[in-house]
């Protein structure tokens, strides 16, 4: 099997129940495609704890890892990697998200997830928040 990458990614979802979805910048593989905000899982780190790193890092925003509900996960294999992606959901965070890294970001109802392209990965999920929200 070629390499197994961890990745941990959350669907933060705001009081008018939308989604908060990042766009990959020029240059990162994936470019231009809308994903949810997340990362490598770095070796010793618990998934919740990269997880969290990188909202920070990205996002610049606090989240509990009380305040992380897990939802369902992706299993998807890439040319060069196949990548586990457990997607969590957050309702609670502080601070205001802010595009740290220069990405653009988007709120979005779940049935309009369609109209933004998302890596081949993330679409058997987007049916899990449609029906969650
Ligand atoms: N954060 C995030 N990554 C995703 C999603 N869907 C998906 O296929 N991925 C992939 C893209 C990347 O290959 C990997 C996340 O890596 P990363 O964001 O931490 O690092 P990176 O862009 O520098 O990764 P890469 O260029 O080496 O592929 O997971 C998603 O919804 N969110």
């Amino acid at each position: 099997m070629t390499k197994l990458v961890l990745v941990a990614a959350v669907a933060l979802i705001d009081p008018d129940g939308r989604i908060l979805l990042a766009r990959r910048p020029p240059g990162k593989s994936m470019e231009g495609l809308w994903e949810f905000p997340g990362g490598k899982v770095e070796p010793g780190e618990s998934p919740e704890a990269a997880l969290i790193r990188e909202l920070e890092e990205e996002l610049g925003i606090e989240v509990k890892s009380e305040c992380l509900a897990p939802l369902t996960f992706a299993s998807h294999v890439y040319p060069n990697f196949h990548l586990l992606m457990p997607l969590w959901v957050c309702r609670r965070w502080s601070g205001t998200v802010v595009a740290r890294e220069g990405q653009a970001l988007k709120w979005v109802r779940p049935r309009d997830l369609r109209d933004y392209p998302m890596p081949p990965a993330d679409e058997p999920l987007i049916p899990h928040l449609v029906d969650l929200i």
